[in-house]
């Protein structure tokens, strides 16, 4: 799914946010990314997504060489990845219906399919009863569900969540976990950043990578490996 070689990344004001990644992702694994504020972990999942590029080293994602200059390819690789965004980037004015059927307008599937999967989607996530909510009517953690469903939706190969459980409670962060856990399976690896360590340990995982002025100071195996 993802291997990383000698992997840097300098930012074009010179600073260095990733030095020396190497790491790989199979397919089906939930992988943690943790470390400190600026330790790296959003630079990790730009460069997976196609959003910064390799200063250096090599960086193969779901077979897609990434590198800069062959932006088609990276389109197409977007649409087997679910981004789950810290600040989940909704649309306001729109339904949650909507707004995971947006995020799904470029797939080559019917309206109807793309209906059905967003409803689908709304209701695994728990939220059946807010389908037609707009979506600044709802709570930060509805947000994060609908930013959720958006990303399951579609039925992606690889699952990318941003520091997913933000500034929520122990008990609704370990909700939001134990859903995105519950989207691996054997075709669909779960990347999840967070700063929120103590929360881990509860948690079934196949890699723990820890993260330090952007390196990998880290990396163990958990308990579903
Ligand atoms: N676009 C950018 N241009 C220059 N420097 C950047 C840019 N984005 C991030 N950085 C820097 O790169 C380093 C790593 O940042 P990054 O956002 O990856 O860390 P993080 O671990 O995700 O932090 P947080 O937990 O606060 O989101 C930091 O020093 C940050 O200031």
């Amino acid at each position: 799914m993802i291997e990383s070689k000698d992997v840097c990344l300098r930012y074009t004001d010179g600073t260095m946010a990733l030095k020396d990644i190497n790491l790989s992702v199979d397919a089906g694994e939930m992988v943690y990314i943790t470390g400190v504020s600026g330790s790296g972990k959003t630079s990790l999942l730009k460069l997976f997504m196609g959003v910064e590029f390799p200063t250096t080293g090599s960086l193969n994602v779901l077979g897609h060489n990434m590198t800069k200059g062959n932006s088609s390819n990276i389109r197409k690789l977007r649409t087997r990845i679910g981004p789950v965004f810290q600040e989940f980037r909704l649309i306001k004015g729109r339904t949650a219906l909507d707004n995971v059927m947006l995020g799904m307008r470029f797939l080559d599937l019917s309206p109807s399919l793309i209906r059905e999967a967003a409803n689908d989607a709304l209701v695994k996530v728990g939220l059946k009863h807010k389908l037609l909510s707009p979506v600044e009517n709802l709570s930060w953690g509805e947000g994060q569900r609908v930013a959720i469903a958006r990303a399951v939706a579609r039925k992606p190969s690889l699952i990318l969540a941003d520091e997913p459980t933000g500034n929520l409670d122990k008990d609704n962060a370990l909700n939001i976990l134990e859903l995105l856990a519950s989207f691996k399976d054997d075709n669909t690896s779960v990347i999840i950043t967070t700063h929120a360590t103590h929360l881990i340990e509860y948690e079934d995982y196949d890699k723990l990578i820890q993260m330090n002025g952007g390196n990998i100071y880290s990396e163990s195996l958990g308990e579903a490996k």
